[in-house]
Order: structure tokens, then sequence, then C-alpha cells
């Protein structure tokens, strides 16, 4: 069986206050998303969000549907969106083939039977990180090259959090029903990534941290704005932020990472930013 899934149950801020490192990071910290030749998906319950990861090395890999989602198949009754964070690769949709480079993403639209991850050469495979929703309407699956994303350049060298952020699934690149992808890459000698830190009660969000050098390191931020926590994140791991937290990372380099969402809107500009020095 290639496919393999765990189930993470929502927590309430009250509960986390008590948890300790063991119990926060069984939580929260999605460890082992790449596997040759495997799916690995994790299962939220936070707005039924999976998290997966796909790296086809010696044989393509299906998306076949898991027991919690009683469906026929995986699309039956949800969207998702893919970011090839490897070499080049194809992932083919009920027949159509979708050819990814790297940092190239796709949009697949609810009912789609068929899908199927390949890499182009064994010897530098494709890694594909994936985000899937729930969703009521089929739209169209589309092709998001790096040409077509919506770029932002943030903050500042003299505050540590010079960063470039990359919209590539939101509704003005492309129609979905509730999943927002994209990724923000710090600059040289900046370690912060969102800071300010915000909150967005209405929408939970999955950060998967890569390009994180050999040797170094990303501790992100989670908790309450007067209650905060941290886990030591490593290269090519994901954290799960409930909608009521903050996520937030400093890293010992500079490194990447994609943010995922879903929840009660579209709006990407929907936050409610916490002053600096009123966190605790
Ligand atoms: O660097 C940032 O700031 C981000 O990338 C923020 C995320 O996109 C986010 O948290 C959106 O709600
Ligand atoms: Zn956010």
């Amino acid at each position: 069986m290639s496919v393999s899934y765990e189930s993470r149950y929502a927590s309430s801020p009250q509960g986390v206050k008590g948890y300790d490192t063991t119990q926060l990071r069984n939580e929260f910290l999605i460890e082992n998303l790449f596997e040759a030749d495997k799916l690995n998906l994790v299962y939220s319950h936070y707005d039924r969000f999976i998290t997966g990861g796909v790296l086809p090395v010696s044989k393509s890999v299906s998306l076949d549907a898991i027991d919690p989602l009683k469906a026929e198949f995986f699309l039956q009754r949800r969207e998702l969106g893919i970011i090839n964070i490897g070499q080049a690769g194809t992932v083919t949709v009920d027949g159509t083939v979708y050819e990814l480079n790297h940092k190239e993403a796709l949009y697949v639209g609810q009912g789609n039977k068929e899908v199927v991850f390949a890499s182009a050469s064994a010897d530098s495979p494709a890694m594909f990180y994936l985000n899937s929703t729930p969703a009521h309407k089929a739209y169209p699956t589309k092709k998001i090259g790096t040409d077509d994303v919506e770029v932002i350049e943030l903050g500042s060298p003299e505050t540590a959090n010079a960063r470039t952020l990359r919209k590539y699934i939101v509704n003005s690149v492309v129609d979905v029903c509730q999943l927002q992808m994209g990724m923000t890459s710090i600059k040289v000698g900046s370690s912060w990534n969102t800071m300010p830190a915000h909150v967005h009660d209405r929408r939970m969000e999955v950060y998967f941290y890569f390009e994180v050098p050999e040797g170094q390191s990303v501790c992100h931020f989670m908790g309450e704005t007067n209650e905060t926590r941290h886990i030591w994140m490593q290269n090519n791991q994901a954290v799960i932020s409930p909608p009521w937290s903050i996520h937030s990372g400093s890293g010992t380099s500079n490194y990447s990472f994609i943010w995922g969402m879903a929840g009660e809107n579209l709006d990407y500009g929907d936050m409610d930013v916490c002053a600096i020095p009123e966190l605790r």
C-alpha cells in the first residue's frame, strides 16, 4: 500500500496551555511527509485540512481515497493544491498530463477521479507537497507556473524579516472553493517569517518549512498571542496552526515555507495583526 495517513484532532487553546514539548509536537508537528514511492497524509480535524507529501522515485504513485473520507475517490468532495519542491515531474489528472517543474503548482478541482504523480527521472525526483480541503463545487484544474503567481515583498533587513511572498492558489489567480496556498522565502541575513505575527480565527493554516540548510533549524512559534509556545522544526517538516494561534518562525539561517489555509473566507488579507510588544 503506497498511501498512509494519520488523523489529528483539534485542541483547545486552554488544553494546549498544559501541553509539554512532546504533546505539543505530537499534536501539531508533521515530521515525515516524503518517503520514496509513498504518499503520506495527515488529516487534521481543523477545517478537515489534509497535508501530504509524495516522492515518486521508482514508480508512479496514485492519490487513493483514505478511509476517513468515506468516499469512492479522493476528490469526490475535495479540492487539491500541489506544489513541486523537487525536480521535474508530472501529475496526471483523469488522463491529462501536467508537467510540473521546480516550484510550479497545480490546482485540481473537485470530482476528478484519478490523480497520478510521477518523476521525470528517478535520479532527481519530484517532491510534491499537497494540501486538500473539502469542496462544494467543481472548479477547473489549472497549472500555476512561477510567472503566474502574485509576488509581494515584505519586511526589511533592519527588522530581520525581509522576505518574498508568492501567492499561488488564491482566488485572484485560480477559482477555488476554500483552499489558499503560497510560498514565502526569507532573504539571506533575515530570519523571521510572519512578524508582526497575526491570527485569523476564521481560517486555520499549515506551514511547511523547506530549503532549511543542513545543520540549521527553524523555531516555529504558535499559541494565543498572550500565551505562546515554540516547536523546533527541521527541513521538510510541517506544522498545523489552529485558527486561534499565531504562526510565525525564526530560523538559524534563511529558509522558505509553503503556507496553506482553509476556512470561512478567501480573503488573504483578513488577519488580526498583533503588536510585537504585546506578544507573551
Ligand atoms: O511571511 C509571511 O508573512 C507569510 O507568509 C504569512 C502567511 O502567508 C500567512 O500566515 C497568511 O495568513
Ligand atoms: Zn496566517
